[in-house]
């Protein structure tokens, strides 16, 4: 009889209180897709989907204590980091996790979609120097890509909300996202700069042109947590052993399925949580011969293929 263990994936991340990003994102993608979530939480938030009200940072010795009882104990496979919020705390997990050498997926949070600033410039400054030389593949958005491409000056400015970006209103154009990676891969960062809704992520290792990764765009307001869902799903499939490319076409449709299933939602006043289940899912209510969660997710395809 095979192992049923299922690999453990860890994140590193802050919380949010209304259960659409963060933390609550990345244990119930983890969980849905396989694999068991372990959890270092680095910071908490009083967030709606209206908004963030306040950021309670944990302190860097207890962000520690955390990472030395889960490495100490469980065998990770896999590593994702969202909301680190100190420059502190970002050269920490960038050491710890460096020193495992398990798959580290490293999406730098700066921004929430509400526009509430996550990561001032000294947290760009330590993402660049730290965290991007040892990641697997960092998961920006192009607002984030933006941040990490800019001079440090700049770096807090360039964290705009969704619909300021070019001061065009437009939201992602897939020809920026693939400039960016481009511009990323050229100074060493292996990126899958995300698209949005333009329904378009780009995926570049330095040395090669960007592959675009297209996946079905779905008209929703219930869009909050899908970086989170994304890069945690990301994570999950590399922890099951899958290559790059493919993790990345899997992490793409498993976001479009959850936000095909919370697009008729109506939760809070502002942009509602993306599902973390998928439809037709559900769960046992009995602890024997638990049936396997069948799961329709819409297609991803990824042009000209990859083999990463
Ligand atoms: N409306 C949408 N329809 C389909 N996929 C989407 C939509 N919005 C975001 N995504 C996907 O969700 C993932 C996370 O991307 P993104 O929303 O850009 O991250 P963030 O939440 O950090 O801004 C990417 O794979 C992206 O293509
Ligand atoms: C605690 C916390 N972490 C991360 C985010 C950002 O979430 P993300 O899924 O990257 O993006 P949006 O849903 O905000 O677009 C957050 N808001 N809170």
């Amino acid at each position: 009889m095979s192992d049923p263990t299922p690999p453990v994936v860890l994140t590193v991340a802050g919380t949010d209180s209304g259960g659409a990003a963060g933390t609550a994102a990345d244990l119930a993608t983890i969980s849905h897709l396989g694999a068991h979530g372990a959890c270092v939480v680095t910071a908490v938030t009083a967030q709606d989907t209206l908004g963030v009200r306040a950021v309670h940072p944990v302190p860097v010795e207890v962000v520690e204590a955390q990472l030395d009882a889960v490495f100490d104990d469980l065998p990770v496979a896999a590593v994702k980091t969202g909301m680190l919020g100190s420059p502190e705390v970002v050269a920490l997990v960038a050491r710890r996790v460096a020193a495992t050498g398990v798959p580290l997926v490293v999406d730098p949070v700066l921004v929430a979609t509400s526009g509430a600033v996550l990561g001032g410039a000294e947290v760009v400054r330590a993402y660049r120097e730290h965290l991007l030389p040892v990641a697997t593949v960092a998961t920006p958005n192009t607002d984030e890509a933006r941040a990490l491409l800019s001079s440090d000056d700049q770096g807090q400015s360039q964290t705009r909300s969704r619909g300021e970006r070019d001061g065009t209103g437009a939201h992602d154009a897939p020809e920026l996202a693939r400039q960016l990676a481009r511009q990323l891969s050229a100074r060493g960062v292996r990126v899958l700069v995300t698209g949005g809704e333009s329904g378009t992520d780009w995926l570049a290792l330095p040395g090669a042109e960007p592959l675009a990764l297209r996946h079905p765009s779905v008209a929703t307001r219930h869009d909050h947590g899908t970086g989170c869902t994304h890069s945690s799903a990301l994570a999950t499939h590399l922890a099951h052993g899958r290559p790059l490319g493919e993790a990345a076409a899997l992490a793409a449709a498993y976001v479009a399925g959850q936000l095909a299933t919370s697009n008729r939602w109506r939760l809070g006043r502002g942009r509602g949580p993306v599902a973390h289940t998928l439809p037709g899912h559900t769960l046992p209510t009995h602890t024997q011969s638990a049936p396997q969660a069948v799961t329709r997710t819409p297609h991803a395809s990824i042009d000209r293929g990859v083999h990463a």
